[in-house]
């Protein structure tokens, strides 16, 4: 495919997530591989706001993040991240948001470094077809040195993973394609508001049986 194809494809992701309010305040990156030795990409420009589309929102950059073509434009403050990821696994398409339930995942289970899901019908997203199938996404520290933090989810990545959180950050996920990062994307908020709900359910009606137990005992 094409790198104006791959261009085309990439803006238009952005233009779903956008229409999903997930790239608030300017937050968020993506970036698309283009070829692969050696590894170059491109990369949304740091700062814009992603919800418009214009002929400046994507640079190409080199294996380590850095402007492959003369260029004005600033490549994204994580394309670190990015270049990680496609340096140890097989992604073509990498995604970044910050939503308000990936942040609150990422608190809820920072502690344990890992959230694991499993008995749900969008873990097939993944291609686990098991009948006990699970997927775990580790939680890094939220590092301000973007080196340390590229670093950090780095080491976070093993063959299983498809996406990284970041405390009180974003996730970070990736496809073989968009096609595939979007899927990986959408099926992972899923599963965290899904989680999110049923937690707030369960807080919800303890407190409602607690109360009554007290009303009763009074
Ligand atoms: C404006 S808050 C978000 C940024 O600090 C960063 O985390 C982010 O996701 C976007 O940075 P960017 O350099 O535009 O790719
Ligand atoms: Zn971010």
């Amino acid at each position: 495919m094409t790198r104006e194809l791959r261009w085309t494809e990439l803006a238009d992701v952005k233009d779903e997530l956008a229409a999903r309010d997930w790239f608030p305040g300017t937050s968020g990156n993506l970036s698309i591989k283009i070829t692969d030795e050696p590894v170059t990409f491109l990369v949304s420009a740091s700062g814009k706001d992603k919800r418009k589309r214009t002929d400046e929102d994507f640079l190409l950059v080199d294996r380590h993040g850095i402007p492959a073509e003369e260029t004005h434009l600033k490549p994204s403050a994580e394309t670190g991240i990015h270049a990680q990821v496609y340096k140890l696994t097989d992604a073509g398409c990498c995604l970044h948001v910050h939503t308000i339930d990936n942040n609150i995942i990422s608190e809820m289970y920072a502690s344990e470094g890992s959230i694991t899901f499993r008995g749900q019908e969008l873990i097939k997203a993944f291609g686990i077809w098991e009948e006990d199938g699970e997927i775990t996404v580790p939680i890094v520290e939220n590092y301000a040195d973007l080196e340390q933090l590229a670093k950090a989810t780095a080491s976070a990545i093993n063959p299983d993973t498809r996406a990284v959180l970041i405390r009180n950050h974003g996730i970070t996920v990736w496809g073989r394609d968009a096609f595939e990062a979007k899927k990986h994307l959408e099926a992972f908020e899923f599963l965290f508001t899904y989680h999110i709900k049923l937690k707030s359910l369960n807080l919800f009606h303890g407190v409602k049986r607690y109360t009554a137990k007290k009303i009763i005992n009074f």
